[in-house]
Formats: structure tokens, sequence, C-alpha cells
């Protein structure tokens, strides 16, 4: 998959077949549309091409939406290399991008930049300044401009929409089997291991603090985690609490993970870990004694788990 970082330097002479969305979480409904883009592509000799914006419009027009999505841009990225996809386009999201007329988006970026053969869209796609346009619309400057246009029903958009909505719903409830199940692959937080308080290791639970740059990412509700982590080419399994430390009187938002059977140095060490199931909520402890034994069963009860995996 080639990656673009704005449809400007797209710069492939073969015509394409072209699909326009966020895909946030690229979740098993998307990979059914992505499916049909690249087969499409494939029976017809054209490029296989998504064209998404980044940032999210609602992050650009809406600034204090406080939207918060399945996957960092990065995230999105590495997924979508898996699908079989020629060229990923993301496309930057700005004002004045947004005040482009409907002619002049489709005359710029699909016609001039993409090369577009064929598009496939939602039925309720709208584009152009004020979205001021539809799927008829694009169908007419299709004709004008040599290229046809493929609508997917309402009935494959809502189970697309719906799995999205409840991805997030269950993330924010915790509920990450659901949510896993949904995206067909492990719900995954990627980030930099900073210093904390250094009292983990005082626990004889060492646990890597994660920091994620992207302040737009959705953090699953606060609670421990069953979790596994490919570091070095080396799969870790372990245990992670999202939340807020009260027992040490904590008050920031931490992710930390205590990854068993391993020692390392981690600081400054970028990782991507994978949520597999979610033990129970963190609580306030009366002592940092009580603490521990919590999270000597919580170990207990991941390596059951994991054993039971394999
Ligand atoms: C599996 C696991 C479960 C945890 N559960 C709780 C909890 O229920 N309540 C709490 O206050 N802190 C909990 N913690 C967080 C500890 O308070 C934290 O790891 C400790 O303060 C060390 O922080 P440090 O890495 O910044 O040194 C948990 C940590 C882990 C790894
Ligand atoms: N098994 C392990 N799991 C997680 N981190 C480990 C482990 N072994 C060593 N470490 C290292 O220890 C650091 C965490 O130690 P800790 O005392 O909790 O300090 P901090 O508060 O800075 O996170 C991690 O960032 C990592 O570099």
């Amino acid at each position: 998959m080639k990656l673009y970082h704005s449809a400007d330097t797209y710069d492939n002479e073969v015509p394409s077949v072209v699909t326009i969305g966020t895909f946030d979480g690229v979740h098993i409904g998307h990979k059914k549309i992505i499916e049909r883009l690249v087969e499409s592509a494939s029976n017809h000799g054209l490029e296989s091409v998504i064209l998404t914006f980044f940032p999210h419009p609602r992050m650009v027009l809406q600034q204090d939406s406080g939207i918060k999505l399945i996957n960092t841009i990065e995230e999105r990225t590495q997924i979508l290399e898996k699908t079989g996809l020629n060229n990923l386009v993301i496309h930057p999201f700005t004002k004045p991008f947004s005040r482009l007329t409907a002619g002049e988006y489709v005359d710029q970026m699909l016609v001039e930049h993409l090369n577009v053969r064929h598009v496939i869209i939602g039925y309720d796609h709208r584009f152009g300044r004020n979205r001021n346009s539809n799927i008829t619309d694009l169908a007419s400057y299709g004709i004008q401009n040599n290229f046809t246009v493929e609508e997917i029903s309402k009935q494959d958009i809502d189970d697309v929409a719906i799995s999205s909505t409840k991805i997030r719903e269950a993330l924010l409830e915790g509920d990450i089997t659901k949510a896993n199940t949904y995206l067909g692959y492990n719900f995954m937080l990627t980030g930099k291991v900073v210093k904390g308080k250094e009292l983990g290791r005082k626990l004889n639970y060492p646990t890597a603090n994660l920091h994620i740059k992207e302040d737009y990412k959705l953090i699953p509700k606060n609670g421990v985690y069953i979790v596994q982590s490919k570091i070095d080419n080396k799969l870790y399994f372990g245990m992670m609490n999202i939340g807020t430390n009260p027992t040490v009187d904590g008050t920031q938002q931490s992710i930390e993970t205590h990854f068993f059977d391993a020692s390392f140095n981690l600081y400054e060490k970028k990782i991507q870990i994978e949520l597999l199931k979610r033990i129970r909520d963190e609580k306030k402890f009366d002592s940092v004694d009580q603490l521990q034994e919590a999270m000597q069963q919580d170990e207990d009860f991941s390596r059951e788990y994991i054993n039971s995996l394999v």
C-alpha cells in the first residue's frame, strides 16, 4: 500500500476506483466495503484508493466537539495496510478545504489528482461546501467527467454505522470483548513509555506508563485489563490499569502495564498494547498492602485466562 499525505502528491498514472470516508476503527463492516473496493479495482485493472481526511472534519469545524476516535491516524494506516488496498490518501482537512464547492472538489480531488474512473460511496454521502451535494450530483459530475458511481445501500451503511457507534459505546463501558468482536481485531493503545512515580517497582509490580500523544484517541473505561504486546518481536502478556491510582491519591489518568515474566527497560520506547479482557473496576484501597494483594489476585486471574487461550 502506498501512503499519500495529500491528494496533491498522488502520482499513479493508472485510473482509480475511489472510496471516500473516515473508516474509524476499520471494523468488520468497513472491511466489507474495502473488500468490494479492492475487488472492483482488481477486476477492472484499476488502482484502489481510499480517500480519507485528517484531522477529522469535526475536529476542524467544531473544535469543541471533543470527538474521540477508535484509532489514531497511524493505527488506521497500520490496519488498512493489511487489507490489500493499493493507495491510502490522507488529505489534510482544513477550513479552506471545507469551503471548496462540490464542483471544485470533484474537479481537483477526484478527477485531476486521483484520476478517478469509478466511485464507491454511501447512499447518504454529502460533499462540497456546507455538504451541499449528494450522490445524485456526484453521478452527474461523473457523466461529465467519465467516471461511474456505485452506491452502498442504506442496509450496508446502517450495518457499518451501528457497529462504529456500538464500538465507541462498548469501549466507554469497558466492554472490550464486544468491541473486539465488532472490530475483528483487538483494540489497541499506542504510545511511548514514560516515567511514573517509580512506585511500581516497590510494589513488586513495575508498570510501564503509556503516554498517548493523540488527545483525540478514545481511552476505554477506567479499570484493570488483561493485555498483550509485541515488544522487539516477542509476545508478552500483562495486566493494565487505566485510572487515577486513587489508593496513592493520584488525580491524573494514567495507563500502566505490568508485563509478566519480563524484565526490561522500556523508557522512551514506543509500544502498542492490545486489550484482551477487562477484569475489574479500579478501586481506592485502604492501604498499599491491600492494593498489592489485589494486584496479586489480578495476576492469578490473568495468568489463568492467558493459559486458557493456548
Ligand atoms: C494490574 C493493576 C491493577 C491496579 N489496580 C489499582 C486499583 O484498583 N486502585 C489503585 O489505586 N491503583 C491501582 N493500580 C495502580 C497502582 O496504584 C500503580 O501501579 C502504582 O501506583 C505504581 O505507579 P507508578 O508506575 O507510577 O510507579 C493498579 C495497577 C496495576 C498494574
Ligand atoms: N515486567 C515489567 N513490566 C513493565 N515494566 C517493566 C517490567 N520490568 C521492568 N520494567 C521497567 O520498569 C519501568 C516501571 O517501573 P516503575 O517502578 O513502575 O516506574 P515508573 O513509575 O516510572 O513507571 C517500566 O517503564 C520499564 O522500563
